[in-house]
């Protein structure tokens, strides 16, 4: 039995006091639930939000990292930074990054390694774009980026990694991929891990959806067979409604 995930994934948004009352508003909702929540926040505010959060069931999740141990990259995060803050989760490979930071399933890779050496839980993402999905490549593409982000991943590490399967053109838009569409592309990327683990690690690993996900569709979206969660973006910057994503 996968224990549900639901991760907020606050992108650019909240300064310090706005993180700190939304995390206020929803950790004792959180503490309620058997579903595992997640705050994926900027690194800005990740020391506070730890703090607020601490004693509650919500878990610590930031959005990025470097996979260099340390060195002269400036402006960026290495996975032993986080660790010391005490994150928890980290998103790697966010469609975004893919799309205007130029990351490539080998980044995603070495990010997704490197949290692993640190003990840092990866929420690998994955997804096609439109014009991919019009050219019927959605398969093609999750299992590449799939398989891409987990090169040199053992089997037994695979029991700390999240993969979200994001459709990029539903993501931000309003548009949903229907629950049995996110579904059926959410069984294949278990088949591809069928293939290169085996049948424990297939059933065993978490995949959410994400893309506008909102109050009004989690529980459509969680009742699936092989959805496990969700990462959620704008509906996770508001308590209320991220409450009750989480309560679907
Ligand atoms: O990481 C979250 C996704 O990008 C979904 O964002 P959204 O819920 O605003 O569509």
């Amino acid at each position: 039995m996968r224990k549900p995930i639901i991760a907020g994934n606050w992108k650019m948004h909240k300064t310090i006091e706005e993180a700190i009352e939304l995390v206020k508003g929803i950790k004792e909702e959180a503490n309620k639930t058997d579903v595992e929540v997640v705050a994926c926040c900027p690194f800005t505010v990740l020391s506070e939000v730890k703090r607020t959060i601490t004693g509650s069931r919500v878990k610590l999740g930031a959005q990025n990292l470097h996979w260099e141990e340390e060195g002269a990259y400036t402006g960026e995060i290495s996975a032993t930074m986080l660790r010391n803050i005490g994150v928890e989760y980290v998103i790697i490979g966010h469609s975004e990054r893919r799309q205007y930071f130029h990351e490539t399933d080998d980044t995603v890779n070495k990010k997704v390694l490197k949290a692993i050496e640190k003990e840092l839980k990866p929420i690998m993402c994955v997804g096609e774009t439109l014009e991919e999905r019009e050219g019927d490549k959605t398969f093609e593409v999750v299992k590449t980026q799939t398989l891409g982000g987990l090169k040199d991943v053992s089997a037994a590490a695979m029991k700390d990694i999240v993969i979200a399967y994001e459709p990029v053109w539903a993501i931000g838009t309003g548009k949903t991929a229907s629950s049995e569409d996110a579904n059926k592309v959410i069984s294949y990327i278990r088949e591809v891990i069928k293939e290169k683990y085996d049948d424990t690690v297939s059933e065993m690993v978490r995949i959410q959806y994400g893309g506008s996900v909102k109050a009004a569709n989690a529980s459509e979206i969680m009742a699936e067979s092989d959805i496990d969660g969700a990462l959620v973006g704008g509906a996770s910057l508001d308590a209320g409604s991220f409450v009750e994503i989480f309560n679907f």
